[in-house]
């Protein structure tokens, strides 16, 4: 059964509505949101993770509303992992973990370290004794220690450098947890995540499975933000910027920034079933092709 699904929801701070009527699923193999700054991406983790409530449709936790599930049971099996930097530096790093484990349990402190490959002698250290790479492994341990079934992990090694990263993505995809993964970079969706979702403007653009987003997008944003990749010259225009405070133009949101824009692109795109993903853009069979 999937742990948790969001039917229709919108999010909105005060009267700005930032995410649109999104469905998705948080099924097996990890799931990756994908979008650059301001599409929402971290609106709708806050959702999941029952901290934003939708002023309309549903986020589902197995066959409850949040909004009437036991949250005692939700907050022991979805654990946000935070960005290294959310350590309190004043404490030590094994009191950082032992605070996130019940009373009982608080032996376990030294298992946890070594389950995400720590020295258990760390324990007596604070975080800015540690490196970078270290300090996410402590609060990976700290999200594992109640034994979540759900990681939500936003950006969970944009800080570090590549090969801390790399041993950082082991670490994670050897773990039995499943994953809601939200992060501007494709390889790491792409190392951790089966179903990917690309959000622009707060909407769900196009979804499936990674390898064949990547591979063949169907949207012209997943092509622009894949073609992306850094260079000297910089990235194609399409896929330049972040999604600002301003309202979306009407029809569908991407058409000023879309070389395939055309009439009908003044009309709001459906999101449509295509070559085995969903995607929203009248133009999808000229991108595919
Ligand atoms: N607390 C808040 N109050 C008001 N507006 C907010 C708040 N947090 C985010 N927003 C706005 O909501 C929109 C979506 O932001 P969100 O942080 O979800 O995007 P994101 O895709 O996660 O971006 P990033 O990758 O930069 O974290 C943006 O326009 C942002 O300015």
């Amino acid at each position: 059964m999937t742990l948790l699904r969001a039917e229709r929801v919108t999010l909105a701070y005060g009267k700005r509505a930032v995410v649109h009527e999104v469905s998705l699923d948080i099924t097996e193999g990890g799931v990756g949101l994908i979008g650059e700054s301001g599409s929402g991406k971290t609106t709708l983790a806050r959702a999941f993770l029952g901290l934003l409530t939708p002023i309309s449709g549903n986020i589902w936790y197995g066959d409850q509303t949040l909004k009437k599930a036991d949250m005692r049971t939700f907050r022991k099996d979805v654990q946000p992992v935070f960005q290294a930097e959310a350590l309190d530096p004043r404490m030590r790093i094994g009191a950082s973990i032992a605070e996130a484990l019940p009373r009982s349990a608080r032996s376990r402190v030294q298992d946890l370290l070594e389950q995400v490959g720590l020295d258990p002698e760390l324990a007596t250290r604070r975080p800015h004794q540690l490196s970078g790479g270290q300090r996410q492994r402590v609060v990976i341990a700290r999200a594992l220690a109640v034994g979540p079934r759900l990681l939500i992990l936003d950006e969970p090694t944009s800080a570090l450098d590549v090969t801390v990263q790399a041993r950082i993505l082991d670490l994670l995809s050897a773990l039995d947890t499943e994953r809601l993964l939200i992060t501007h970079n494709l390889a790491v969706v792409r190392r951790l995540c089966r179903t990917s979702h690309v959000l622009f403007a707060g909407r769900v653009v196009e979804s499936g499975p990674t390898d064949d987003l990547l591979e063949n997008p169907a949207h012209p944003y997943t092509r622009a933000l894949r073609d992306a990749v850094p260079t000297l010259g910089g990235p194609p225009p399409e896929a330049k910027g972040r999604t600002e405070a301003v309202p979306a133009p009407s029809g569908c949101p991407f058409r000023l920034r879309c070389p395939l824009a055309a009439p009908e692109c003044e009309q709001p795109p459906p999101l449509r079933e295509l070559a085995g993903r969903q995607v929203a853009c009248h133009r999808a069979e000229d991108v595919l092709a």
